[in-house]
């Protein structure tokens, strides 16, 4: 068997009853280490509260080199943990299938994930929209397909997910094209980087899906034990020192019911200028009203 198995946000102890009893049982034991950390835990935490080996599972051996995780699934069990929940965010779905081609037995055992925790910033899980992921820009890169995305969900009034990039055991350029396997320091994105790059991209394009003035919170370390929110426009929070990693962002839709208002307003600076800034948000991004179709229009 196959078991893909959360670990949850944080602590060892995050795990699930019945994820734990099932690692019991497995005879290897692998940890996705390239789409998130378990922020107080480290590997030998978790090879000691499980009392088994763990080994990481970097990117290259998930998405090329599965067949070693996959090895023997059909006669032994195997479980490859993921931090969060397996299909919160990335999706090992990939994972699935081949083993499924493999006819191997899968089976999921789920956790919580930023996906739903998010949740205890105060906005309501119903009130987002698409989720979009904010990489780290380079000289020569600088992605910007999450605009749509935000501008889409803010036509509608929902709110924005954006996870930040991390990037662990990455070569530098010049590593890379010499072919030695040296490996960069891990890089989380900051809270203050993630809207500056927002910040320049609503320049470039200047289609306004936002503005510096657009109300958002700052969610890092999320299910940890010092868990922090900040409200603050993006420009505000483009100038914000959000600290250890992990770190997540919300930009507010227009549909914020007052409940929503009230909980953000917890965790501002002032709570008056942030409540101005929902309210000038709400107003410049609101639709223009319905007109009726004539009656002698044709469908
Ligand atoms: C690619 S997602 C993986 C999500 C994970 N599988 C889950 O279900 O939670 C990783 C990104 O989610 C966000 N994230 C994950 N855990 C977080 C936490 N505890 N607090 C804040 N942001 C978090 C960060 O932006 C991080 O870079």
């Amino acid at each position: 068997m196959l078991y893909l198995i959360g670990l949850g946000l944080s602590y060892t102890s995050d795990i699930t009853v019945r994820g734990l009893e099932a690692i019991k049982k497995c005879s290897r034991v692998y940890l996705e280490h390239y789409t998130s950390i378990l922020m107080a835990a480290s590997l030998e935490e978790l090879e000691e509260f499980y009392g088994k080996k763990v080994s990481l599972a970097d990117r290259e051996m998930v998405e090329s080199g599965c067949e070693e995780i996959l090895r023997d699934a059909d006669k032994e069990d195997v479980a490859f943990l993921v931090v969060g929940d397996p299909f919160g965010a990335t999706t090992h779905t990939d994972l699935v299938l081949r083993a499924k081609k493999q006819q191997l037995p899968v089976e999921v055992i789920h956790n919580a994930s930023v996906m739903n925790a998010v949740g205890s910033c105060g906005l309501q899980l119903y009130n987002f929209g698409q989720t979009v992921s904010m990489v780290f820009f380079t000289d020569s890169w600088r992605p910007d397909s999450w605009y749509d995305k935000i501008w889409e969900n803010r036509k509608i009034g929902l709110h924005t997910l954006v996870l930040l990039d991390i990037k662990v055991k990455e070569q530098s350029i010049e590593n890379m094209a010499r072919g030695r396997l040296i490996y960069e320091p891990p890089r989380y994105m900051s809270i203050s980087q993630c809207c500056e790059q927002l910040l320049e991209i609503e320049e470039n394009r200047g289609t306004k899906a936002y503005t510096p003035n657009t109300p958002a919170v700052a969610i890092s370390r999320l299910g940890s034990a010092n868990q922090t929110f900040k409200s603050g426009t993006i420009e505000e929070l483009s100038q914000y020192d959000s600290g250890e990693p992990l770190h997540s962002l919300v930009i507010l839709g227009r549909q914020c019911h007052e409940l929503e208002i009230e909980y953000l307003l917890e965790f501002a600076e002032s709570k008056d200028a942030f409540r101005q800034a929902v309210i000038q948000d709400q107003e410049y991004f609101k639709p223009a009203p319905w007109v009726p179709p004539s009656e002698d229009q044709d469908f």
